[in-house]
């Protein structure tokens, strides 16, 4: 089986690399591509770089270039919900695009044609995560995800977010993703470990627990290929 491990940014994936042997290196449309075998899973991982277009590039080559047949993403995210903390591990149902807006048209936020506000993950991840969290004896909150081409620094735009799509947590790659997956079928599972509030403390907290919060997310993610 070929399964695809992606983050955003170097941080996010350089756990997930640091724990294989044999890693071959390539270089596909100016990124670079690791594969590796873990026991007997082939394994693909790649940092997309930051955004909706690079991690949609990212997930498309990897399930068209490699043979991806499952995704799973790693890395860290902004809190919405309060119950969210620094570290804590949420995994997406359904993830939305919050800057997606075509709202002149009378169009709901997050839609245009023939597309659709919420991308649902595949439902057997979820459930072999929420068994791999009792196993770990960790909490793993599963919510809605919403993804936009910016950095959320200010708790008005975080509550517009959270009261518009109902979501948990936000980011910038896991919607893009989903929207690629679910078009070419490759089942997919975006964790994330909270990083952030999204508020005025945002770039600061994100700075300090990048490192930390990525290692939680990427540790779980292991626990995850293990049960695949
Ligand atoms: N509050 C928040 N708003 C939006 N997304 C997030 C995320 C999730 N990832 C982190 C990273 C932030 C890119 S900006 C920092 C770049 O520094 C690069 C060095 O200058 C991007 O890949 C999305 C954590 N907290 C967030």
């Amino acid at each position: 089986m070929v399964v695809g491990v992606m983050g955003a940014m170097p941080e996010e994936i350089e756990p997930i690399i640091g724990r294989l042997e044999n890693v071959q290196k390539h270089e596909v449309a100016g990124n670079t591509y690791y594969t590796a075998l873990y026991g007997s899973i082939d394994l693909v991982i790649a940092y997309s770089k930051i955004g909706k277009v690079f991690s949609a590039l990212t997930a498309a080559t990897m399930i068209e270039k490699f043979g991806v047949q499952k995704m799973l993403f790693s890395g860290v995210a902004g809190a919405i919900n309060p119950e969210l903390k620094i570290g804590d591990l949420i995994a997406a149902t359904k993830l939305c695009q919050h800057d997606l807006d075509i709202t002149a048209f009378g169009h709901p936020y997050g839609f245009v044609p023939e597309g659709k506000v919420f991308v649902e993950a595949n439902p057997r991840l979820l459930e072999i995560a929420a068994d791999v969290a009792r196993k770990l004896g960790v909490k793993l909150k599963q919510g809605v995800i919403a993804t936009g081409d910016q950095f959320v620094a200010s708790l008005e735009r975080k509550s517009w977010i959270g009261e518009t799509f109902n979501a948990d947590a936000l980011e910038m790659e896991g919607a893009s993703v989903a929207v690629v997956c679910d078009a070419l079928n490759v089942p997919f599972f975006i964790l994330r470990a909270i990083s952030d509030a999204a508020d005025m403390d945002a770039g600061f907290d994100f700075d300090t627990f990048l490192q930390s919060s990525a290692l939680k997310s990427a540790e779980f993610i292991f626990a995850m290929l293990d049960e695949l």
